[in-house]
């Protein structure tokens, strides 16, 4: 006898804890003010210290011209943090602005120059569109900052819906995006 098909399709974020999935998400971390290296070193070591989070792999560091950002802002750090997590992505979310008001970034106006800017870019294929959260990030596929970084980690990255991170980053500049031999960030 065959069993019929079940009739429920289960939202894996909707189970209770043990029950979620592991799936790996690409983190970008940035930093246009003070302490940028430190303030980046600081973001890994508080994601490793995140229950539920695993480290996986750390770009190295960029010097990146500013995108998007008001006329005169300073160079940004840049890098990548592959994580794998069992979080549910609001509570990644939530850990990731807990992780910059830590380091005492100003929410005062968009583009305006901060300690420290982690930004989600994908958790596995998981979409997501409400008010606190867009996923993948819906700029990302645009951003030589984050594609660069990611792809030397990552060499089959991929973003839900734009394509894999070796083929954008082959339609994007990144003349604005240089490798700092002389700065590293460790687990
Ligand atoms: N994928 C995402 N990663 C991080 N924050 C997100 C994401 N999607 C939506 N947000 C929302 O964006 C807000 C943060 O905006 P923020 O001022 O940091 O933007 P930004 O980093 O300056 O610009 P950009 O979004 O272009 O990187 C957060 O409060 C968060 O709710
Ligand atoms: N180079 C660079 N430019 C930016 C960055 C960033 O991290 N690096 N972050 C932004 C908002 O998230 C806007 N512009």
């Amino acid at each position: 006898m065959t069993e019929a098909p079940t009739p429920y399709e289960l939202d894996a974020d909707t189970m209770t804890g043990g029950m979620r999935p592991i799936r790996q998400a690409v983190l970008s971390i940035g930093s246009n003010l003070g302490d940028r290296a430190g303030r980046l070193q600081g973001a890994v070591s508080a994601l490793e210290d995140t229950p539920e989070v695993t480290v996986v792999a750390i770009s190295s560091v960029y010097e990146t011209e500013p995108v998007g950002a008001p006329e005169g802002s300073g160079a940004f750090l840049n890098a990548v943090v592959l994580i794998d997590t069992t979080l549910t992505v609001h509570t990644l979310l939530d850990r990731a602005l807990a992780i910059e008001d830590a380091f005492e970034r100003e929410r005062s106006e968009p583009g305006a120059p901060r300690t420290l800017d982690v930004d989600i870019i994908v958790v596995g294929d998981r979409i997501a569109n409400d008010d606190s959260l867009v996923l993948p990030h819906p700029r990302a596929h645009e951003r030589g900052f984050v594609l660069v970084p990611w792809l030397e980690i990552d060499p089959e990255g991929e973003i839900p819906g734009h394509g894999f991170v070796a083929d954008l980053l082959s339609g994007i500049d990144t003349s604005g995006v240089t490798k700092r031999e002389d700065v590293e960030i460790i687990l």
